[in-house]
């Protein structure tokens, strides 16, 4: 397809002396508009140009549209990694967030001298992540935190670890030590989404530049809780580059109904910029809000219906946290619906996987020259998972193993579980209870014990009593947790092939093809879009817009302009989001709208539009 540009694109690819900064809303064209810009500059004797993003998957989207435009001379990185390319941290460990975990707890127990405060260990991992997202750090001197932080930084360099967030910190440290590499062009994407120290790097990286790129839209900020800050993308200053202002305002992407909707969700926040997005009125895009009992099956059956009609389509499933998406992750497997499903998590069924594992390393013919910390590993996980359809029968085994061990080493395993619980449950209290019973006994009467504990309390009445979960989806999880036992207990002999046989279900095709069908959370969908899109409003969106927090609502803003075609919010009988749906609202917001100033920087083809526009909201 030939790209013309709009007169508001052809304004950014002129851009060629200064920090441009490039305001716009879904898509409006930014990322296609950043990689046509780069070609320009190219042509243009550009030689060094770097992009910068946030997402792997967008990052992987503009360097394959780069390569086909056959530009050279152009790097495309994430801000993670191009610090790791340049600081290239030896000997990571596989599980870095783990290893970090584990040690900010070891030191926040001793600075609490051994306490019991593992619920305060949270505030002590935000207050790290905090001091992380400045460069330089400024820790502040008086905080009761500041000390725990200077010996976590202490022990963290003499244990030699670099965790996500150091490789930052190291990066800019190298690039003020030993000076900058030299770009003439750094754009960054999504640049609403900078904390700090990244935008420290990209102040340090333009040091040497005749143009700085920033592109980005205040509405779709996801990573406050990163410490990101809008602000600074609306008002940074770089002393050796005047500041230009660009805006997008037509959207590609969908038509008039779409965005309304957006708008009249978005205008409720108070904190923003206002930024009018306007549609092409050429595109037809519905979105339809959907109610049902069992939201989960009625999306199956939608996607049944789509896979004939239009086979294929691209679609999302979006859902604000992966909790959301494993009923429906579970569904489309039990489904075996014909599509390629990819998704950024693999299904974690309750840790079903790690204790497949776990029982493997337990069985094993070569336990004891398996590593301790493997073991002790597997023992947690067998005491810390609250439920499965097979623990029964990891627990017989265990107890059997136990009845074999020489009882020091399994003291030192309950010592080593005790020491490596992340939170004391109640069900692992209880199931430290029973162990220490079995030990007691021998492990004689153990099998006894456990067996008459386990089937009292068995799968559904632990996810009936999930509080965490509404009715509907305690129903919905129940009867696909029957569903994947019953398939797997007519399809498995033994034990071991029912293992084999779950973990061969959800063990997900993670990057294996392109596919059509895409699950994740909003994080993962940011910056792409899809030609369907199945928004699962579930609790934490499911409520009136009003209700929603600021953050909350730009993240269902983000997963509704995602699609081209159709977007649908699937949600159970109880949601209020309705509102949403009535364009008369709409219409007032978009008319409010109108007379902010950021409009007066339309370009004259969006005024017309805008006209337009009027003209048919009015008729
Ligand atoms: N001048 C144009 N003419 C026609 N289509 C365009 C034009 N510019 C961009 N598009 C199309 O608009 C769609 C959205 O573009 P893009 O993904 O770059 O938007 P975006 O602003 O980055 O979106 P988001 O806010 O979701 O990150 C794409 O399908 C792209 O091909």
């Amino acid at each position: 397809m030939t790209f013309t540009p709009t007169a508001e694109q052809q304004q950014i690819f002129a851009h060629r002396q200064g920090l441009a900064k490039v305001f716009a809303g879904p898509g409006t064209g930014k990322t296609t508009t950043l990689v046509n810009y780069v070609e320009k500059l190219a042509t243009d004797g550009f030689k060094q140009v770097l992009v910068l993003c946030f997402n792997k998957e967008v990052r992987k989207e503009i360097q394959q549209r780069i390569t086909k435009m056959q530009v050279k001379g152009v790097a495309v990185h994430t801000f993670h990694s191009l610090a790791y390319h340049a600081i290239k941290p030896r000997n990571l460990p596989k599980n870095l967030e783990q290893v970090q975990r584990i040690l900010q707890k070891k030191i926040y127990q001793q600075f609490l001298q051994a306490k019991p405060a593992l619920d305060a260990l949270d505030e002590f991992a935000d207050f790290v992540a905090k001091q992380k997202a400045y460069y330089p750090m400024r820790v502040p001197p008086n905080e009761p935190l500041s000390h725990a932080f200077k010996l976590y930084e202490q022990q963290r360099k003499h244990e030699g670890l670099l965790f996500y967030d150091d490789w930052l910190q190291s990066y800019a440290y190298q690039l003020e030590q030993l000076g900058v590499p030299f770009y003439d062009a750094v754009l960054v994407d999504e640049a609403q989404d900078l904390n700090p120290i990244q935008f420290s790097i990209f102040e340090m990286l333009t040091t040497h530049a005749r143009v700085g790129m920033l592109v980005g839209d205040v509405d779709q900020t996801l990573y406050q809780w990163r410490q990101a800050h809008p602000e600074m993308f609306l008002t940074c200053q770089i002393p050796h580059l005047p500041e230009c202002k660009f805006t997008l305002s037509q959207t590609f992407r969908y038509g008039h109904q779409q965005a309304l909707a957006a708008q009249q969700l978005i205008h409720q926040n108070v904190r923003r910029h206002p930024l009018l997005t306007v549609s092409n009125g050429a595109i037809q895009t519905a979105i339809k809000l959907e109610q049902y009992e069992a939201p989960v099956n009625r999306l199956v059956l939608q996607l049944e219906q789509l896979q004939k009609q239009q086979p294929g389509a691209s679609i999302a499933i979006i859902a604000p946290t992966w909790v959301a998406l494993e009923p429906v992750q579970m569904a489309l497997l039990l489904k075996r619906l014909p599509y390629d499903i990819k998704a950024d998590k693999r299904l974690n069924l309750h840790d079903g996987f790690k204790l497949i594992d776990a029982l493997g390393i337990l069985n094993a013919p070569n336990y004891n020259s398996i590593a301790a910390e493997q073991r002790v590993d597997a023992i947690h996980t067998i005491f810390t998972t609250p439920y499965h359809p097979v623990k029964m029968e990891f627990i017989q085994t265990l107890a059997t193993q136990f009845g074999q061990l020489p009882r020091e080493r399994v003291l030192h395993h309950i010592a080593s579980l005790q020491q490596s619980v992340e939170k004391p449950v109640w069900r692992t209290l209880e199931n430290l209870r029973i162990a220490i019973t079995l030990i007691a006994n021998n492990a004689v009467n153990a099998e006894q014990v456990l067996s008459e504990y386990y089937t009292q309390t068995d799968l559904i009445h632990h996810i009936q009593n999930d509080a965490l979960l509404s009715e509907e989806r305690r129903n919905d999880k129940c009867f696909h947790y029957q569903q994947l036992v019953i398939l797997a207990e007519k399809k498995a002999q033994s034990f071991t092939e029912f293992a084999s046989f779950i973990k061969g279900v959800f063990r997900l095709k993670a990057e294996a093809k392109p596919s059509n069908l895409v699950l994740g959370t909003v994080h993962f969908h940011k910056g792409l879009e899809y030609d369907h899109v199945f928004v699962m409003a579930g609790e934490s969106w499911g409520q009136e817009p009003q209700k929603l927090e600021e953050e909350e609502r730009r993240s269902l803003y983000v997963a509704i302009t995602r699609a081209k075609q159709q977007t649908t919010i699937l949600c159970d009988n109880n949601a209020k989001l309705a509102e949403l749906m009535q364009l008369e609202h709409a219409q007032q917001a978009y008319s409010r709208l109108m007379g902010n100033t950021l409009l007066n920087n339309l370009s004259n083809t969006c005024q017309r539009y805008l006209e337009k526009l009027t003209r048919v909201l009015q008729s």
